[in-house]
């Protein structure tokens, strides 16, 4: 390649040239004119301070993480020619009620990583508080779901933005009959958005009172949210149990493994509602009687 651009008539190249101690970089800028070379510029290249912001934070607000009904609605609107599925969900989006308002009964939403025992423990709450139990995105998604897994992050987010709205609208209807119990919620898919989104390790996050974990001033918020963490032991042993194989989840845990702390770190600074962090690593029973207290101490139930 070298070769071409040397053979070429005209050209411009860049030469660096470090100070002893590496901190200052002197950048030449050459320009070749048939058989002439003349320097044409010349900087200096230093360590800046780190900015307030990552980039990355500029690529989450509205491309990512959705803030309202309306900025994920105009993203499946406009894949509607490209993406007829994308129809049916604003048919569905439409029916739910725009800032649907919670009933007399507690909303209590439950999050975590996978294998973390959501599922164990939003059924027995159902059982117990006598409840409704549902999760985001709805039953109704289902079908489209994988669907919209494949598409880049701008339309696959703007759908289980919008897979909130519709669960809000069911959340709105049960709350007003009986308590709610919600299996994941807008703090997963924030949290998995930012996550995704940002590179490097959790020092990339942005820093905890960032906008972009602030909640959707139109979605419907509940009265607790509960974030399950496990021991990173303790998950490998349920998957095991699960019937995943060993090689498999030993290897999906190390590749993974920061992507699931910037996950769950990015759980933890959602505020309003900020989520109680419970440790879920003990038994069945002891994690079910802790979530109880919890729910009887902030809900008066
Ligand atoms: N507190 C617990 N102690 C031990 N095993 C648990 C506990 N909670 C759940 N499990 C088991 O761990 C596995 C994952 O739990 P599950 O409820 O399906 O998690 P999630 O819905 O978060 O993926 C299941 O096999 C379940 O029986
Ligand atoms: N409310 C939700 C729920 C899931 N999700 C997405 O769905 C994925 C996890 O959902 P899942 O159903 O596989 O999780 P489990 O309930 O099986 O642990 C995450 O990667 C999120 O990207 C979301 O964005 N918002």
């Amino acid at each position: 390649m070298l070769k071409d651009l040397v053979k070429s008539e005209e050209f411009h190249l860049c030469t660096y040239v470090s100070s002893e101690d590496g901190k200052l970089w002197q950048q030449c800028v050459w320009s070749q004119r048939g058989k002439e070379c003349t320097e044409v510029a010349k900087h200096y290249i230093t360590v800046a301070a780190k900015p307030e912001y990552h980039p990355t934070l500029l690529n989450i607000i509205n491309t990512v993480v959705y803030y309202s009904f309306e900025d994920a609605y105009r993203v499946l609107q406009e894949c509607k020619e490209c993406i007829p599925e994308s129809k049916e969900v604003l048919e569905l989006a439409d029916q739910c009620m725009k800032n649907s308002t919670k009933g007399r009964f507690p909303v209590i939403v439950i999050e975590g990583l996978d294998a973390t025992g959501k599922t164990t423990l939003t059924q027995s709450l159902q059982e117990i508080l006598r409840g409704a139990l549902l999760r985001s995105p709805p039953g109704c998604l289902s079908q489209w779901r994988a669907r919209f897994d494949a598409e880049p992050p701008l339309i696959r987010r703007a759908f289980y933005a919008l897979g909130n709205y519709i669960s809000a609208c069911d959340i709105a209807r049960e709350s007003a009959k009986s308590p709610v119990i919600v299996d994941r919620y807008w703090h997963s898919t924030a949290a998995y958005a930012i996550a995704t989104e940002v590179g490097g390790t959790l020092e990339s996050l942005p820093s905890s009172h960032s906008e972009v974990y602030r909640w959707p001033r139109d979605l419907l918020t509940p009265d607790l949210v509960v974030l399950l963490t496990v021991r990173p032991e303790e998950r490998a042993r349920r998957l095991l149990a699960r019937g995943v194989e060993k090689t498999r989840e030993e290897a999906e845990l190390e590749a993974n493994n920061l992507f699931r702390q910037k996950v769950e770190e990015a759980y933890r600074r959602i505020q309003d509602p900020a989520c109680v962090v419970i440790d879920a690593s003990p038994s069945k029973e002891e994690v079910l009687s802790e979530v109880l207290l919890l729910i009887q101490k902030h809900c008066n139930l």
